[in-house]
């Protein structure tokens, strides 16, 4: 069987997206993370007061994974903990009858505070997870078998509903060729790397190397590149207090492209205008990569694409405009 989920932007900036999941016997709306490996949830281990504006797991102690625990962190610092239960998932109609639900026993403020996000489904590769005794895998790696082509694909939109796609591959969702890249899983995340990248019509060579990450809201780059970028943008400014580039909300912001593959990967500058700060000017949607060691391509890259991530026996990543 196929299937596709909506992908709802949680509040007016595209913070991040949710996605409907039928966990045992409840709806949940959980943030899918091509960037981790865990589906975790909201739960009645908890108590009632982390709780509050969240929908959550009701567990069956008889399908605990007894002594099973799991523990993430992310990379900006959020994170949870809890036990392991077995249980039915089903996504867009694309049914996992034993996946491994992770059900919070405690989690970060960032999480708690989030009222919308009742957990997270993980959708890299199930080397990151992180149940101990025994890794368990993400629920593309429980459906896959059944699955038309081992493949899901991802179609975030800016300020607009899209989509993940299970097992197929939707033409309506797309124009132009599908241009293919082999990509890197060697880290357990969907990684590429570009050539070259571009501010306006201006293109530059580099090596840009990458992940892909729906659970990253910004795209973060080396910082020459954020530097040349926002060169190009009157009035922008590092501003520490607000943690990264600003500008005058009232600023055109150029185009900005990664060549991978190949092709020019373009993000409208219009996305780049991520939101407007508490000081009365705008955030930027790229920022600097600082600390992190590598480029994350988060959402402010993926909202203007169709991107195919294929779990064939050479991973491949699949790059359309939509
Ligand atoms: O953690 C990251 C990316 C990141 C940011 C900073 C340093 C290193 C890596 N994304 N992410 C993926 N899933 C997430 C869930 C919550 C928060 C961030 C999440």
């Amino acid at each position: 069987t196929n299937g596709s989920a909506p992908a709802v932007p949680s509040d007016q900036y595209d913070s991040l997206y949710l996605s409907p999941v039928t966990v045992g016997s409840s709806t949940l709306h959980l943030d899918f993370d091509t960037g981790s490996s865990d589906l975790w949830v909201f739960s009645s281990l908890q108590a009632q007061s982390s709780l509050v504006g969240h929908d959550y797991y009701m567990v069956d102690p008889a399908k605990e994974k007894q002594g099973y625990t799991w523990k993430i962190s992310y990379g900006d610092g959020s994170g949870a903990s809890g036990k392991v239960y077995a249980d039915k998932v089903v996504v867009g109609g694309v049914t996992a009858t034993a996946q491994a639900v992770e059900a919070a026993t405690a989690v970060s403020a960032q999480f708690t505070q989030d009222v919308d996000t009742d957990g997270l489904l993980g959708l890299a590769m199930s080397t990151l997870n992180t149940v101990k005794p025994q890794q368990q895998k993400t629920f593309f790696d429980t459906v896959l078998k059944q699955l038309a082509q081992p493949l899901f694909a991802v179609d975030l939109k800016y300020h607009a509903a899209g989509s993940y796609d299970f097992g197929f591959i939707d033409k309506s969702k797309y124009t132009g060729a599908i241009n293919y890249v082999n990509a890197d899983t060697s880290k357990g995340w969907w990684g590429v790397s570009a050539t070259a990248y571009s501010i306006g019509n201006a293109s530059t060579s580099a090596t840009v190397s990458g992940i892909l990450d729906t659970g990253t809201t910004l795209l973060y780059v080396d910082t020459p590149i954020v530097k040349a970028y926002y060169a190009k943008v009157k009035g922008s400014k590092m501003d520490n207090t607000q943690g990264g580039y600003v500008f005058p909300c009232s600023a055109t912001l150029p185009d900005f492209s990664l060549t991978i593959g190949g092709v020019k990967q373009i993000v409208p500058g219009k996305h780049i205008n991520y939101s407007p700060t508490s000081a009365g000017n705008c955030f930027g949607g790229i920022q600097t990569n600082d600390g992190i060691g590598f480029s994350i391509l988060g959402d402010i890259f993926l909202k203007s694409k169709y991107v195919i991530h294929e779990m064939g026996s050479t991973p491949r990543i699949g790059f359309a405009q939509q």
